[in-house]
């Protein structure tokens, strides 16, 4: 099987800083972006997603090695040959002046107007189905300059769709949004790749979305190397982790979250089922105790002398925590004040 739209060839990607010294960002990337995938390039502040994403482009020419759209060095295309074939979202916000979505959305369309720029009817056909695509049509006669960062970012996604593009390279597309609209942007760019058939590449810091949605990872590390697999294969081989390492920060490879570092308190029993029981854990994982888990499958009765224990209940009318110390029973009505009542319990004893 090989799809592939966009390949790189020992790619070597950074600045020319002076006519003599280059600062090198990242080396030897081989790599390819395949037709109906959507990956994303993570990695941490600074590694080089951006170059790597204007590299990729055209826009910035590499130190060493080649980068083929179809077979043929991007930076020998014609600029409207290479339009035809490839569109760029950035995040900064462009001043569009009082331009309406929809004529945002129709510029998409240069690389095939003629000089003055008239749609066709063939054109206007795709302005129309781009907007649709991404659930815009409420916008389209609104001013660009009036619209919130996720409705402007869904018009920019148009606006690079209009260009009928088999490759769309996107830099950051859910940076400012709430966590709905940035869920809800991921899935649209992967359900685009899906039904467009086009390669998607887009960088994000959203490594949890990333490791839900994305078909491949690409990530970056610090010091330029480029790792490449199913999101799956770079938690497993742990290259997840060691990218973001960092002080005070540990990824958990059993939920695929990043942590706190917490100093342990001590171990307490929790017993119960359900959506409350799995907040009460992290309330109490947050705080510093170690949660004993098992503990679902024995009753307070049998829990030790000296640990706590802490029973969720919790019905369609009400959730309270009963809590065991010693054979004393306590009820909380809520996770504050349980937890400011272990806290005084484990110093009252001697623990904390
Ligand atoms: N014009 C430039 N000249 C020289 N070095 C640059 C230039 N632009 C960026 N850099 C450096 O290149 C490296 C990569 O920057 P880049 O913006 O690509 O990283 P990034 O992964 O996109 O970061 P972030 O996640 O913070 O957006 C950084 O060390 C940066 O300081």
């Amino acid at each position: 099987m090989n799809d592939a739209i966009l390949t790189t060839h020992n790619l070597t990607i950074g600045y020319k800083t002076s006519r003599k010294t280059v600062r090198c960002v990242a080396s030897d990337i081989s790599v390819s972006l395949q037709a109906g995938e959507l990956v994303c390039l993570l990695g941490p502040n600074g590694a080089g997603k951006s170059t790597l994403l204007r590299s990729l482009a055209g826009m910035q020419p590499p130190i060493s090695g080649e980068v083929r759209l179809l077979g043929e060095n991007i930076y020998k295309l014609a600029p409207q040959e290479l339009a035809k074939r490839l569109s760029l979202v950035l995040t900064e916000k462009v001043d569009v002046g009082m331009l309406s979505a929809y004529t945002l959305v129709s510029l998409g369309r240069y690389p095939y107007t003629d000089w003055w720029g008239n749609l066709t009817p063939e054109d206007e056909a795709i302005v129309t189905w781009a907007i649709k695509s991404v659930g815009a049509v409420h916008l389209a006669q609104r001013q660009v300059s009036e619209l919130s960062d996720g409705e402007r970012q869904k018009i920019m996604i148009a606006r690079a769709l209009a260009q009928s593009p088999i490759v769309m390279l996107l830099d950051e597309p859910t940076a400012f949004l709430d966590l709905p609209r940035r869920v809800e942007i991921m899935q649209l760019l992967r359900q685009l790749a899906r039904e467009t058939n086009q390669a998607i590449l887009l960088s994000t810091h959203d490594l949890d979305l990333a490791l839900r949605l994305a078909d491949k990872v690409w990530l970056l590390t610090a010091n330029g190397i480029l790792h490449v697999g199913a999101p799956e294969d770079l938690v497993l081989s742990g290259a997840f982790a060691d990218t973001f390492e960092s002080e005070g920060v540990e990824f958990d490879v059993a939920s695929g979250e990043f942590h706190l570092h917490t100093s342990h308190k001590e171990e307490i029993n929790v017993i119960g089922e359900g959506i409350a029981t799995i907040w009460t854990i992290r309330a109490l994982e947050r705080v510093g105790f170690l949660v004993n888990r098992s503990a679902k499958s024995f009753t307070v009765e049998d829990t030790t002398q000296t640990q706590i224990s802490v029973e969720v209940i919790s019905n369609s009318a009400q959730v309270f925590w009963r809590i065991t110390n010693n054979k004393t029973v306590y009820t909380h009505h809520s996770l504050y004040t349980l937890i400011k009542f272990l806290d005084c319990l484990y110093q009252g004893q001697g623990f904390g």
